[in-house]
């Protein structure tokens, strides 16, 4: 059994990780922290978990939790994870990290974007944790920075456009719209039931911290240099993300051939699914699975690939897509855990 130890156990992607994990078959969770909670029973502040996990909720020591551990899953806000990270490796354990900490390849990014990085233990061999893209990076890695949510539906969407270059890689338009659970669960004003129901709005236009991450995903599977348009949206549900991205197909390539390739490109995988002809992804479809949905259409008119794709922002957006990169750093299938469909309707 992969022993597990969870900090930040009760946020919203720390409680998708233990309703996950508790009923993952190779895994026993060791330990879960809470700043707040630190003492209470988790079913007591969960109750739908009651009967499936049952240990309190730990201070944040993090030697003891680490040594307890194999693997150390973090799932607090930016900028806890770099320490954390030093601590884990010195003692030889693995950490999967969910917020942006160490996703990634140039630190002076990272810096510009969130802000200043303590110096890093050498032994630290990072990888960002898409197992779609980059699966085999994952085998000799001990911290994954876990992809952020939008990232995860836009380069899942646009993977197969850029690598087989069916895209002019410049002039990439992206729409995407979140769930109110993206924005984690302390209490804002932005956040609140009156301000965001009945309402749909954009934020964070042209300066979203997701860009740079996107970025530079799209131009490693480019080969070249990617610069995108991102605009998110705030739209009145729970979970869920939906991008709609439009992009200039090349000459010679047809919505059959685009369609085709990105079957072929996927067909290994088992949460990537491209839908048929006329078929477009629903959030509802991909709600509290580990699920992608692919759709794609031409725009006879103007020339344009519309790439369209839904997941659940804390499954494949956080917590189960954490918990697949575990299962590749233990040598269990990816699948393992997280065979399950989306709750319908
Ligand atoms: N929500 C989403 O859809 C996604 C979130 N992420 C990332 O995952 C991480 C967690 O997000 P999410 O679960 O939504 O966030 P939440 O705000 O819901 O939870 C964060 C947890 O971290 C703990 N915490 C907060 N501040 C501190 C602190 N200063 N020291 C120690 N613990 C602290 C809190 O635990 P307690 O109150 O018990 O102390 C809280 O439960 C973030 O980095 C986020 O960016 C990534 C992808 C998607
Ligand atoms: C709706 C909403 O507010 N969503 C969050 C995205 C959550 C996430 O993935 O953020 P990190 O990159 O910090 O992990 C946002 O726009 O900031």
């Amino acid at each position: 059994m992969i022993k597990v130890g969870v900090i930040g156990a009760t946020g919203y992607t720390g409680v998708e990780l233990i309703r996950i994990l508790a009923r993952h078959p190779e895994v026993e969770i060791v330990g879960v922290t809470s700043n707040n909670y630190a003492g209470a029973e988790y079913s007591d502040l969960y109750p739908s978990l009651k009967g499936y996990f049952d240990l309190k909720c730990e201070e944040l020591h993090t030697e003891e939790l680490i040594k307890k551990s194999d693997v150390i899953f973090s799932a607090l806000p930016n900028g806890h994870a770099h320490q954390l990270a030093n601590e884990v490796v010195a003692k030889h354990k693995k950490l999967i990290d969910l917020s942006a900490d160490f996703r990634f390849d140039d630190l002076s990014v990272y810096e510009k974007w969130y802000g200043p990085v303590p110096s890093l233990d050498d032994r630290i061999k990072r990888v960002y944790g898409l197992p779609e893209i980059h699966r085999l990076d994952l085998k000799g890695a001990n911290v994954v920075g876990n992809p952020g949510c939008y990232p995860t539906s836009v380069i899942l969407g646009l993977a197969p456009a850029l690598r087989c270059g069916l895209i002019k890689p410049e002039g990439i338009i992206i729409d995407s719209k979140s769930g109110v659970s993206g924005a984690g669960h302390s209490p804002t004003l932005n956040n609140l039931y009156a301000e965001c129901n009945e309402s749909i709005k954009a934020y964070g236009v042209a300066r979203h911290r997701h860009t740079p991450e996107i970025e530079q995903e799209l131009s490693y599977l480019a080969g070249s240099d990617i610069k995108v348009t991102f605009t998110p949206h705030l739209v009145p549900m729970t979970r869920g993300i939906l991008s709609t991205i439009y992009c200039d197909l090349k000459d010679g390539f047809t919505i059959q051939s685009v369609r085709e390739t990105y079957r072929e490109f996927y067909s290994k995988e088992f949460f990537v699914k491209v839908l048929g002809d006329g078929q477009y992804p629903r959030t509802k479809d991909t709600y509290g699975s580990n699920n992608c949905h692919i759709g794609l259409a031409y725009d006879e008119h103007t020339g344009k690939l519309i790439i369209i794709s839904a997941i659940d922002n804390l499954v494949k957006g956080a917590s189960g897509q954490a918990v697949q990169n575990m299962n590749s750093l233990f040598g269990l299938p990816e699948d393992t855990g997280l065979d399950f469909p989306a709750i319908y309707p």
